[in-house]
């Protein structure tokens, strides 16, 4: 049998820009002889739909949706993930598409409530086991994470008696490491059983999460024979065999080449989040502040690598704490990156403005509320830049600055997408390097690179008056956030308590500024958004107990 993974970028709620692109799939496959063409979870409606799933005329428009996709696609049989309403209860589903209609549905059994999911929100757990035959080989149905609960999908599928192939269609987001996770399972699966294993991933970004596609096709030995692109499109063909004991699985096409490792693939995660993010809400041009440091510098780079130099605008907006230096590298990053280059001093509007807060005599013009002008009179500059030419903002806050809040809220948190908001200050460095060397020259100057960080909000300010060195800040946030740790564990882990509790009570003070911030890529299993989900008003904290 001839199976087709039609892994494609769903756009949430675009119905028929959906249906258009399965369409496409689907006569492609049909060409090259596929029996059986499966696309991913939800792929009707994209995921996740989130509240949509309460509009029952969304409901409607989704049954209307797949019905259409039968109609116009009337060969060989089709799988295709959509909402499915009984008697105004919704189910996470996949269509069998045969002869021009729905045959038969499967409703997902196993609904992740955990990180970023909230399935049971929205969908009631379905309860029956779905078999189907086709040209020789007995199949089952199944959906994302029904395959991640081996044990239960074992009970699941004993009465069915034994299958030859397995279908999994996902909307499984990335992170870093994610592929080889899907691997193992996947593998586990496939001996199980004693099966062979489709699994059709999503590709794309939706708001905060990246889709990266990587779909699988696996023999009975838990051999993985072939995968899909990473971070694009892709539809994988290849034949399966029952052949006696085994099952045997074949592409019909060269192997995609896999990332080349952790550094390229937050790389790509990255670039397809924020040419997604932009184009998918509407915008083909981008601008951002450049300051000459290497937070903008990095978010440039990849705007570029998204969107096409013509399309990004960068602004330096100089004050007389910028250093000759930093200006400089300002233009060379624009230069480095061929971007248009826009000059407009602060300076002008700086003084005027503080002198009009001088109005109220505690107005200090050396104070912190002072920095955080400088920042904020620059967010204005660029949110009315954006209001006049339709870019779109980018800010360029890191995960380590995001966690303790070293930024001015309606200063350089203003702006609409947040490249690098979930990569820590240190791996920031490291993709610098990792760009330049993909390029094969300079993008981000070296002189950005090896400079110490500084806001130059203040005369010689710099990172390191206010935070502890961004190795040991990185390692905290590690322990903290992503993983939960409690102070004591990271002290007992050798990190210095005084600073564990400093950072620990930055993180946590902080979370006002983050819940204002905007979206931005996820690139690790936590990220501030979704996956981390804290109160405002907290008075809990996690101290270390004193003798
Ligand atoms: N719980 C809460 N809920 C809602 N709002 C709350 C709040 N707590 C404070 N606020 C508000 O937030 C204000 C304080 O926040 P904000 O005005 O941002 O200012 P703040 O956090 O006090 O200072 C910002 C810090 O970030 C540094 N910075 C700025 C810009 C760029 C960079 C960089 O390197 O990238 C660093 C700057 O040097 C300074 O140390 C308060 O005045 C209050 O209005
Ligand atoms: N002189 C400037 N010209 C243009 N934009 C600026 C300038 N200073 C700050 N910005 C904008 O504000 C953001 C925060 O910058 P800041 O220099 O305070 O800290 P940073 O987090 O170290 O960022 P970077 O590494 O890009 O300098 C910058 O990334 C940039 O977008
Ligand atoms: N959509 C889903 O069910 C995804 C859950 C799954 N464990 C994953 O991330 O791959």
């Amino acid at each position: 049998m001839r199976i087709a993974l039609g892994q494609f970028n769903a756009v949430v709620g675009d119905l028929s820009g959906n249906i258009e692109k399965m369409k496409s799939m689907w006569a492609g496959a049909v060409e090259a002889g596929a029996d059986l063409v499966i696309f991913p979870e939800l792929a009707v409606c994209g995921y996740p739909p989130e509240d949509l799933v309460y509009k029952r005329q969304f409901l409607d428009d989704n049954r209307t949706a797949v019905e259409t996709l039968a109609a116009a696609c009337p060969a060989k049989t089709i799988v295709v993930g959509f909402v499915e309403s009984v008697n105004g209860t919704a189910f996470n589903a996949a269509a069998v598409i045969q002869d021009g209609r729905i045959a038969e549905t499967y409703q997902k059994r196993e609904l992740p409530n955990y990180g970023v999911f909230d399935e049971r929100r929205y969908f009631r757990p379905g309860n029956r086991p779905v078999l189907v035959e086709l040209a020789g080989l007995n199949i089952v149905l199944t959906i994302c994470e029904d395959l991640w609960e081996i044990e239960w999908l074992k009970r699941f599928y004993t009465e069915s008696g034994p299958f030859d192939l397995l279908l999994n269609i996902s909307a499984s987001p990335f992170h870093m490491g994610k592929f080889d996770e899907r691997g193992r399972i996947i593998t586990r699966c496939s001996k199980a059983f004693n099966c062979a294993v489709a699994y059709c991933n999503l590709v794309g970004c939706q708001d905060e999460l990246v889709f990266d596609g990587q779909s699988i096709l696996a023999d009975s030995s838990g051999h993985i024979v072939t995968r899909a692109r990473a971070f694009e499109e892709d539809l994988l063909i290849a034949d399966v065999t029952r052949a006696e004991e085994n099952v045997t699985v074949a592409s019909t096409q060269p192997n995609a080449a896999p990332p080349e490792g952790p550094l390229d693939e937050i790389y790509h995660a990255l670039v397809l989040g924020t040419r997604d993010y932009a184009r998918k809400n509407g915008f083909k041009k981008v601008l951002l502040g450049l300051s000459g440091g290497i937070d903008s510098a990095v978010t440039a780079a990849v705007a570029v690598a998204a969107l096409g130099a013509e399309n990004v605008l960068g602004i330096t907006m100089p004050s007389r704490f910028n250093s000759p230096e930093t200006i400089a590298d300002a233009k060379k990053v624009a230069d480095n990156l061929g971007i248009e280059l826009l000059t407009i001093p602060i300076e002008p509007i700086l003084t005027p403005f503080s002198k009009s807060l001088g109005a109220d005599p505690r107005w200090d013009d050396k104070g912190i509320a002072y920095e955080n002008l400088q920042s904020r009179i620059r967010g204005t500059i660029l949110m009315s830049l954006s209001n006049q030419i339709g870019a779109l903002v980018l800010t360029t806050g890191n995960k380590s600055e995001t966690s303790v809040g070293y930024s001015t809220l309606y200063g350089d948190t203003a702006g609409g997408f947040a490249v690098i908001k979930d990569v820590l200050k240190t791996m920031v460095y490291r993709l610098a390097t990792y760009m330049n060397a993909k390029a094969g020259r300079e993008l981000i100057p070296s002189d950005v690179i090896t400079r110490p960080p500084s806001a130059e909000l203040r005369p010689d300010q710099k990172d390191a008056d206010s935070l502890p060195d961004y190795d040991l800040l990185d390692e905290i946030i590690k322990g903290y956030v992503e993983k939960d740790l409690s102070a004591r564990e990271l002290v007992a882990s050798g990190l210095p308590a005084k600073d564990v509790e400093r950072v620990i009570r930055l993180i946590d003070q902080n979370e006002y500024k983050r819940r204002q911030s905007p979206p931005g890529v996820r690139i690790t299993p936590k990220a501030f958004g979704k996956d981390r989900r804290l109160p405002i008003t907290n008075r809990y904290t996690t101290t270390i107990p004193r003798p």
